[in-house]
């Protein structure tokens, strides 16, 4: 009989992944195997995967072992490595509470962007402190065909240019990663943002996700393009000394994003767990080859 590996699938507002739960770092998940679980047709399916890994098992987080019992290990759906999920913590810290290795309340979750302090409320939603914005100097320009569009460099952990336009189908068809200049901004590849306002305090997106491609909802995008939005209304808290909040909806739902005066970054949004089973280890160890 072939050996079995525990996965479950999740999505916050609809980035979904598939969560493989490996408390000692047992399993292999080289790039080639990531990729194929979250493929549609020949996998599982996902925009990314969410391997669970005690802190002390992973040598990337070895070192905030004694500030978070957990390590979120995620990769994109093409199988590379991204420093950040934002989504993807709200759905880490969910599984960890339904498998009973955490209670209700504040809870930390170790990443590739640092340790993060995360909120389960009693009615499901998800709070993350997902740390300050970066925001790089210099200007960045997003094209699709003809058109192009000044942007904002924003890092939220992981690299994001956020543009607004006039609607969001200007955006295309998002097949593929919508060029960003110079390249320079970005040496590591980037998360592109199409932002429309949709009322005070109130916008929409459409993202194109670096290892991914269009996906119905980002975290760090939805926090990146927050802070853009905030300091084009010129609301600056570091300045007003206020909080900051505005409300991103996604294709996929809504997520609430509150900045600071401290710079500190918060988000709200679902978390769901949809199903549980088991791979074919035989299988995997093949994709690999
Ligand atoms: N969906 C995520 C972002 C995942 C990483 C991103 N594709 C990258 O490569 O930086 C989110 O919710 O933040």
């Amino acid at each position: 009989m072939s050996t079995r590996i525990a996965f479950l699938k999740g999505h916050g507002t609809e980035n979904d992944f598939v969560i493989v739960p490996d408390p000692e770092n047992a399993v292999d998940l080289p790039p080639a195997a990531v990729a194929t679980l979250c493929d549609r047709r020949a996998g599982i399916g996902g925009d990314g995967l969410l391997h669970v890994v005690r802190s002390a098992a992973h040598p990337e987080a070895a070192e905030m072992a004694a500030e978070a019992e957990w390590f979120m290990d995620y990769r994109n759906g093409d199988g590379s490595v991204a420093e950040m999920c934002g989504n993807g913590v709200r759905v880490f810290a969910h599984y960890l509470q339904r498998a009973g290795h955490v209670a209700e309340g504040d809870i930390t979750v170790a990443t590739r962007a640092g340790v993060k302090r995360v909120h389960l409320a009693k009615n499901g939603d998800v709070t993350v402190g997902m740390g300050k914005a970066v925001l790089p100097e210099g200007d960045v320009t997003v094209s699709v065909g003809e058109h192009s569009w000044p942007a904002r460099n924003v890092n939220m952990g992981n690299p994001h240019a956020v543009a607004f336009v006039d609607d969001l189908g200007q955006a295309g068809n998002l097949f593929t990663p919508p060029p960003v200049t110079p390249t320079s901004a970005y040496p590591d590849g980037v998360n592109v943002e199409f932002v429309v306002d949709r009322g005070p305090r109130h916008v929409a997106l459409r993202v194109h996700e670096r290892g991914s491609g269009e996906t119905r909802s980002c975290g760090t995008g939805a926090c990146a393009v927050a802070v853009a939005a905030a300091r084009r209304d010129g609301a600056d808290p570091a300045v007003t000394g206020t909080l900051t909040t505005y409300t991103v909806d996604v294709p996929g739902g809504r997520l609430v994003i509150t900045e600071r005066p401290d710079g500190g970054i918060e988000m709200t949004g679902p978390a769901v767990i949809v199903a549980e089973g088991e791979i074919d280890a035989e299988w995997l160890a093949a994709v690999r080859l």
